[in-house]
């Protein structure tokens, strides 16, 4: 595939471009990313590295905003496998997200930006709730919105909170940071013989069942034509290299 789509401010359509222009823009970062080489938790010098990648896009004049997955600390399906009750599981899933929150808070501050995190779990003493509108204000000042605590509800996941924000926040794409540079046929780290795609509709994802995000953020994100970008974070620029549709990666639109 050798073309490119744009999504125009208006966010009705897709023009064949060489080069995105984006204004807005949610990257998905991966708790277990956040892991680095460690067994769990999260690796400081990962925090500097992505950090230091998200400034440089803010730097570039585009407004970012994050949300973070938990998976490096606790997932409340692994729990419930396990006999636990799944919604408490997923409770304390949602709390591991603002751990990892706050710790790429204070990654970005180490880089000289301006950083919010919004709970949508109320933690006032610790972060701000989440109130669209005022979102939405932080970015228009240059601030880095951190989107903390998934949804907020149990029997979700944070690919969907990102879906969701993206959509909320009028985000031209949403950017899925992970240990993958892409989407393929089966799940690489299983399948060597798995192959890479460049661009997938919104139906290949769900209709070939290509888990790399669940359905109801694929479907969410189809409902509002919000392009999907999926790309591997562990390389210093990786963020970068994307938004200027650089390097590897896959995306996934409405149509080919
Ligand atoms: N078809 C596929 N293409 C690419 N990756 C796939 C596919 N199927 C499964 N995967 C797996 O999906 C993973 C993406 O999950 P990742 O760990 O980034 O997400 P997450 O569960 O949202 O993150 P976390 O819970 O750690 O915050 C990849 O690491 C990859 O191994
Ligand atoms: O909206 C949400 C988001 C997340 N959870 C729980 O948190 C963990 C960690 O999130 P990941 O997306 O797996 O990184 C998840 O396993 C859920 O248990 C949630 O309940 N609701």
């Amino acid at each position: 595939m050798t073309s490119k789509t744009h999504r125009n401010p208006s966010r009705d359509g897709y023009m064949t471009e060489k080069q995105e222009s984006y204004k807005r823009v949610l990257l998905k970062v991966s708790g277990e990313a956040l892991m680095g080489k460690a067994a769990s938790g999260v690796d400081p010098d990962m925090i500097d590295m992505v950090a230091a990648d998200i400034a440089e896009v803010v730097r570039s004049g585009v407004q970012v905003c994050l949300v973070v997955g938990g998976g490096n600390i606790f997932r409340g399906l692994s729990a419930a496998a396990k006999g636990m009750d799944r919604a408490q599981g997923d409770y304390a899933g949602m709390l591991a997200t603002v751990i990892n929150a706050l710790m790429l808070q204070n990654g970005l501050e180490r880089q000289g930006l301006e950083t919010r995190v919004m709970t949508a779990i109320q933690m006032a003493s610790i972060a701000e709730p989440y109130i669209r509108r005022r979102a939405v204000r932080h970015m228009e000042k240059g601030r880095v919105v951190i989107f903390a605590a998934g949804t907020g509800n149990p029997f979700f996941t944070t690919d969907t909170a990102a879906a969701l924000r993206a959509n909320e926040m009028e985000c031209d794409a949403l950017f899925k940071g992970t240990q993958v540079d892409g989407i393929y046929s089966d799940d690489p780290r299983r399948n060597p013989d798995a192959t890479r795609y460049d661009r997938l509709t919104y139906m290949d994802v769900l209709s070939q069942q290509l888990n790399v995000m669940d359905a109801a953020a694929i479907s969410l994100a189809r409902e509002n034509k919000l392009p999907i970008v999926v790309f591997n974070m562990h390389a210093p620029g990786a963020f970068g290299a994307v938004v200027r549709s650089e390097g590897l990666f896959t995306k996934v639109v409405e149509a080919n």
